[in-house]
C-alpha cells in the first residue's frame, strides 16, 4: 500500500474542519496542512494550529516568493494558501496528507498536482447546510448570504471531483476520508 494526498472540498460549514479535526484525532499518522490566511482568528483559533493568521503584506511575501502551492481569495473576503514546502516535504516521505482547500484552490491543485485525489464534501440537504452555518454562529448575516452565495457555485462543482462523501455524521465521513488515503501500489 502507498500513500496518496487528498484534497478536500465543499461548501460552507458543510463540515471540513471538523471532519479534518475527527481525522486528526483518530489517525494522527495522517499530515493536514495548516493553511495561511489574512482573515482574522475565530475566538478559540489558535494560531499555527488552526491557520498560520497572517497579515496582508506577510501574505503578498509568500506569493511573491512562490512559498505557496495554491491561493485564491475566498468568500470575495480572505485569501487563503497552501505552504507549499510542508507539503512536499510529507508527500517526499510517503506519509498520507490532506488539504482542506477551497473549490479555485482545488482546481490549481487538480493541475498542479495530477496524482490527487480530489474529494467533495456533500451536505445532507441544502437546509441543513444552512443550519449549521447558522448554527456555527461565527459570521454576521451580510457574511453569511456571501458564504451561501458561495456554497451554491461550490456544489454545482461536484461533478469535477473524484469522489463525494456525504457529511451525514462525522465518524463515517472521517472513516470514508481516510480509507481513500491509501492506495493499492498497484494503483500507480
Ligand atoms: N455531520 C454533522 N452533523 C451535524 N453538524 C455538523 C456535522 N459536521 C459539522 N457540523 C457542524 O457544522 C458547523 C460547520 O462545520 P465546519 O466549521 O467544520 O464547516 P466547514 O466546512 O469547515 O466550514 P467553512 O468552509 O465555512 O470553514 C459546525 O458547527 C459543526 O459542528
Ligand atoms: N484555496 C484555499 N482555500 C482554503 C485554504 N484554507 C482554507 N480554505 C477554505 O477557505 C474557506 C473558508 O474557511 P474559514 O476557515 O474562513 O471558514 C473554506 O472553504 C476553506 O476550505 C487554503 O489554503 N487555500
Amino acid at each position: 500500500m502507498t500513500s496518496r494526498l487528498v484534497v478536500l472540498a465543499g461548501p460552507t460549514a458543510v463540515g471540513k474542519g471538523t471532519v479534518a479535526a475527527r481525522v486528526r484525532e483518530a489517525h494522527p499518522d495522517v499530515w493536514i496542512s495548516v493553511s495561511a490566511t489574512t482573515r482574522a482568528p475565530r475566538p478559540g483559533e489558535v494560531d499555527g494550529v488552526h491557520y498560520h493568521f497572517v497579515s496582508d503584506a506577510e501574505f503578498d511575501a509568500m506569493v511573491e516568493g512562490d512559498e505557496l502551492l495554491e491561493w485564491a481569495v475566498v468568500h470575495r473576503a480572505a485569501r487563503y494558501g497552501t505552504p507549499r514546502g510542508p507539503v512536499e516535504a510529507v508527500l517526499a516521505q510517503g506519509r498520507p496528507a490532506m488539504l482542506e482547500i477551497d473549490l479555485q484552490g482545488a482546481r490549481q491543485v487538480r493541475s498542479t498536482m495530477p496524482g490527487a485525489l480530489f474529494v467533495f464534501l456533500k451536505p445532507p440537504s441544502w437546509e441543513e447546510l444552512v443550519r449549521r452555518l447558522v448554527g456555527r454562529g461565527t459570521e454576521t448575516e451580510e457574511e453569511r448570504e456571501r458564504r451561501l452565495a458561495t456554497a451554491r457555485t461550490e456544489l454545482a462543482a461536484e461533478a469535477e471531483f473524484d469522489v463525494t462523501i456525504v457529511n451525514h455524521e462525522v465518524p463515517a465521513a472521517a472513516e470514508e476520508l481516510v480509507a481513500l488515503m491509501t492506495v493499492p501500489a498497484s494503483a500507480h
